[in-house]
């Protein structure tokens, strides 16, 4: 981004970007102007927002709605309050493919017209309440202003959920949509609850991704709101009409109702419905986008550029010519998915399910043998030591296959790890053999070959897990024959700041 001197002028424009991810919340303040823009402040929280799966075993992967909007708010309260009073338009990304529940009907009069006590949104009390009231948030006064907190919504059931096994998949109708229906995904997760528990269904008359809720609270959207780029990672969405299959669910039962309105990316949603820690009401808030599309898109500049994104999860991408339809039948067996941009153009992307969550794991793996062991340590510190450890050990001869959470395209395929000696069993060699594997994976996706036909020059990185982990920078920059850059200031939440900004 250019412009840096831009970003602290007084006065100069202002925007709030956000990435609800699945590891932390993230938060900027972009300002600029005719010169450009510059982040001017930032923050990130991580969510501990990972919670129980009733009803759907181990392989269930729910998160607390209400700690994630914690985080938020944790976000947006550190930031400068003279800055937020500036904010004209909010970009709100995260992580996709997920489905929260919630109850928008408007609410018993009874249960809070008569209560005093009850204020709305914009602090309405008594009998203005009557069209004001919404079941799933509540709004009020904090130490920086007004909030709102989650009600009657249901956890979010994250990508990562497992509860659709591949027999369970293969019951579903055929979806008419490129993109393959994976466990995870909001339609197979509803269909889920549709077979297994059909009353929690019954609860809840509204559905969208963890970012959607946000910008349907925001702009107390009477019908939830979704961006193409989330429709499409839900499943049964035809991108090129860009209309749901509803004959497909009608014919199965499917709660239709449930399903959001569909918009473009980029578009408006709405503006906020009050003052918001102090970002005054009437802010222009954008359709909730893909965090990976804003993470390219905070970075993507040439057509020649290729995108290696590592958060919780890793994907590698290159953008397709303009006018690129993707086929309509896909490969369930491809690597290579094709995700919708922004002005219909499309990206090619290997899309791993194992990213910075393996190193994660092994992290939390390692603190957990050495409690066993009678001993104590942070997770921050065995990331440095292993960091440490691995920056040390410039080569390993183990080998490790890191697909603990399988791949859309393979989910049996485990992960393994063989060339074992003893040589080799060092915690570097190690964390250098499991960061070789996570870049190996994406590079078996999605390899170099196919990357120089297409003309790529340069790979950009982006995401945490990469910036914070000189050795996985390293494999890549080992593995992939092209130069390896690491902009400041690249990710899914300034990249939701920039889509507004180019709007303005
Ligand atoms: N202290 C740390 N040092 C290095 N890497 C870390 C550290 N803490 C977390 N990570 C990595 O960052 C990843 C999460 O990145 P993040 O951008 O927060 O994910 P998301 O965007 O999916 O929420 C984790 O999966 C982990 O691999
Ligand atoms: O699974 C895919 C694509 O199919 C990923 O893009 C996935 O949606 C994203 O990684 C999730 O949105 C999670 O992103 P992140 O939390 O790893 O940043």
């Amino acid at each position: 981004m250019a412009g840096s001197e831009a970003a602290g002028r007084p006065g100069a424009a202002c925007v709030l970007g956000i990435d609800l991810g699945t590891t932390s919340v993230k938060a900027v303040l972009v300002a600029g102007g005719e010169r450009g823009q510059a982040v001017a402040e930032s923050c990130s929280r991580e969510t501990q927002a990972q919670t129980g799966s009733p009803g759907a075993g181990p392989q269930g992967m729910e998160q607390n709605v209400q700690k994630i909007i914690r985080a938020l708010n944790d976000c947006l309260a550190a930031l400068p309050q003279q800055q937020l009073q500036r904010v004209s338009h909010i970009g709100i990304s995260g992580q996709m493919h997920g489905i929260v529940f919630w109850k928008k009907e408007q609410g018993k009069e009874k249960d809070y017209g008569h209560d005093p006590g009850y204020t709305t949104a914009c602090g309405m009390k008594g009998q203005d309440l009557r069209n004001e009231i919404n079941h799933s948030c509540k709004w009020t006064e904090s130490g920086t202003g007004r909030t709102f907190e989650p009600k009657e919504v249901s956890n979010l059931i994250t990508w990562q959920d497992g509860r659709c096994n591949r027999s369970f998949l293969s019951s579903l109708p055929q979806p008419q949509s490129h993109i393959s229906l994976a466990t995870g995904f909001g339609c197979a997760t509803v269909y889920w609850y549709l077979k297994k528990s059909p009353d929690f269904l019954k609860s809840y008359d509204a559905a969208g991704t963890i970012h959607d809720y946000v910008v349907a609270m925001l702009c107390d959207l009477k019908k939830p709101l979704m961006s193409v780029q989330n429709a499409a990672s839900w499943g049964y969405f035809n991108s090129r009409s860009k209309n749901w299959n509803t004959d497909i669910l009608k014919k199965s039962g499917f709660p239709v109702h449930l399903l959001p309105e569909v918009g473009d990316p980029g578009s408006i949603a709405g503006r906020t419905i009050c003052a918001w820690h102090g970002i005054p009401k009437g802010a222009e808030v954008g359709i909730a986008l893909g965090d990976f599309q804003c993470s390219v898109y905070s970075c993507l500049t040439e057509r020649t550029d290729a995108v290696l994104n590592i958060g919780t999860s890793a994907q590698l991408t290159i953008s397709m010519p303009p006018g690129f339809q993707p086929p309509e039948t896909p490969d369930p067996f491809s690597a290579v998915t094709y995700f919708p941009y922004f002005n219909g153009n499309y990206l090619a992307v290997a899309a791993s399910l194992n990213g910075g969550n393996v190193l994660a794991t092994f992290v939390d793996m390692v603190a957990q043998w050495t409690a066993e062991l009678g001993l104590e340590v942070q997770e921050t510190t065995v990331y440095t030591k292993i960091i440490k450890a691995a920056l040390a050990q410039t080569n390993s001869k183990l080998s490790i296959h890191p697909t603990l959470f399988g791949e859309r395209h393979m989910p049996e395929q485990l992960a393994s790890v063989t060339d074992i000696s003893v040589s080799d069993l060092s915690l570097g060699h190690v964390t250098r053999a499991l960061c070789h594997g996570i870049i190996e994976n994406l590079h078996s996706m999605l390899p170099s070959e196919r990357l120089t036909e297409t003309g790529v020059r340069r790979i950009l990185g982006t995401g945490s897990a990469l910036a914070r982990n000189e050795v996985l920078r390293q494999e890549a920059e080992r593995i992939f024959p092209f130069p390896v850059i690491y902009g400041k200031d690249v990710d899914a939440a300034v990249g939701a700041a920039m889509v507004m900004f180019h709007r303005k």
